[in-house]
C-alpha cells in the first residue's frame, strides 16, 4: 500500500485556485520530494495531506485514512516540520524535546533524538539562545520524536550553513534507512537530488513534471554542451554524443575542454520556465 495516495486534489480560496487537481502517490518508504517557484501550491498540498487544511475536491489517503477525516491515532503516526519555527523560548532544548514526546503513544528517547539532530551539546540551553540553524534543528527534533511512519518536511534547511545542511540530510537519510516515509519541500535542487528518490514539480498549482533526479523532465536524454577553444576562437557544440564530440578533438591544439550536462537545476528552471 502507498503511504499517500491523491486524486484530482483541489484547493480554491474564493476565485484563486492554490491546487488545480494534482495526481500523485507516494510508496512506503520512499523519500519523495516537492519542488515549486514560490505560490506554486506546495504548502497548500502538503498541508492537506496533514490534515491542516480541507480540500475543495479530490481524493487523498495518508496511511490508508482520509487526512481531512482522520484522529488522534492517526495524527499520531506523523511527523511534522513546519516552515515557522517553534518558540517555547524559555525552555531549554530537552525540556522542549521532553515535553512534545509526551504528546506521543509511542516516542523515541529524547537523548537519541537530541544526539541524532546534532543538539547535544546544546541539550541544556534555552531554545531563545540558540541561532536560527539550532531552532531549525529543534523544530526538526520535535518532528521526529513522536517516531513517525510518514515525515512532512516543508524546506526544512533554510538558514543552515553548508556543514548543518550536510549534517541534516544524513540524518534524513539515517531517517529513510529505518523505513520512514518522508515528504520533503524544498528550494534547493541539490538537496533534492541528494536526498529524494522521486520528485514532483508543481507550477500554477499542477504538476508539471515527475521523476527520479536523474530522469525528471527528460534530463538523461538531454543533449550534453560541449565547448572548447582553439587558434580560431571559442567554440560551442550541443549534442547527443558528447563522448564522439570529445573524442573528434583528440590530438588537436586546444584548450579550456568542458562538457556540460543538464544539471536538475536547469532541467527544473527550463520547466518552470514552460509552465510560466
Ligand atoms: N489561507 C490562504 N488564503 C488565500 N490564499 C492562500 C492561502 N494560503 C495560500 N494561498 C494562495 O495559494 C497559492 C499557493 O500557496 P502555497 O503556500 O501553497 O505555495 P508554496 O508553493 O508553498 O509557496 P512557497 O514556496 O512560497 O512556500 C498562493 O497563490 C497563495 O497566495
Amino acid at each position: 500500500m502507498n503511504a499517500i495516495e491523491v486524486r484530482g486534489l483541489r484547493k480554491d480560496y474564493g476565485a484563486n485556485t492554490a491546487v488545480a487537481g494534482i495526481d500523485l502517490h507516494v510508496a512506503q518508504g520512499e523519500v519523495f520530494a516537492l519542488l515549486g517557484p514560490n505560490g506554486a501550491g506546495k504548502t497548500t498540498t502538503v498541508e492537506i495531506l496533514e490534515g491542516h487544511r480541507h480540500r475543495t475536491s479530490g481524493e487523498a489517503t495518508v496511511l490508508g485514512e482520509d487526512p481531512g477525516k482522520a484522529g488522534r491515532h492517526w495524527r499520531s503516526r506523523i511527523g511534522i516540520v513546519l516552515q515557522t519555527a517553534t518558540d517555547s523560548a524559555e525552555l531549554t532544548v530537552a525540556e522542549t524535546v521532553k515535553h512534545y514526546a509526551g504528546y506521543y503513544p509511542n516516542p523515541r528517547s529524547v537523548t537519541d533524538v537530541i544526539d541524532v539532530c546534532g543538539l547535544t551539546e546544546k541539550a541544556g540551553a534555552r531554545i531563545r539562545s540558540l541561532s536560527g540553524g539550532q531552532r531549525r534543528r529543534v523544530d526538526v527534533a520535535l518532528g521526529i520524536v513522536g517516531n513517525p511512519e510518514l515525515l512532512f518536511l516543508d524546506e526544512p534547511t533554510t538558514g543552515f550553513d553548508p556543514q548543518a545542511r550536510r549534517q541534516f540530510w544524513d540524518l534524513v537519510r539515517t531517517l529513510a534507512a529505518d523505513g520512514t516515509t518522508i515528504v520533503l519541500t524544498t528550494h534547493y535542487l541539490d538537496e533534492a537530488e541528494a536526498l529524494a528518490g522521486r520528485l514532483a514539480v508543481i507550477a500554477d498549482g499542477r504538476i508539471v513534471a515527475e521523476g527520479t533526479p536523474a530522469t525528471l523532465g527528460g534530463r538523461e536524454t538531454a543533449q550534453a554542451t560541449v565547448t572548447w577553444t582553439d587558434d580560431t576562437g571559442p567554440h560551442e557544440l550541443r549534442t547527443d554524443d558528447p563522448v564522439a564530440a570529445v573524442a573528434a578533438l583528440a590530438g588537436q591544439n586546444i584548450g579550456g575542454l568542458r562538457v556540460h550536462q543538464p544539471t536538475l537545476e536547469d532541467v527544473y528552471l527550463d520547466l518552470i520556465g514552460a509552465a510560466a
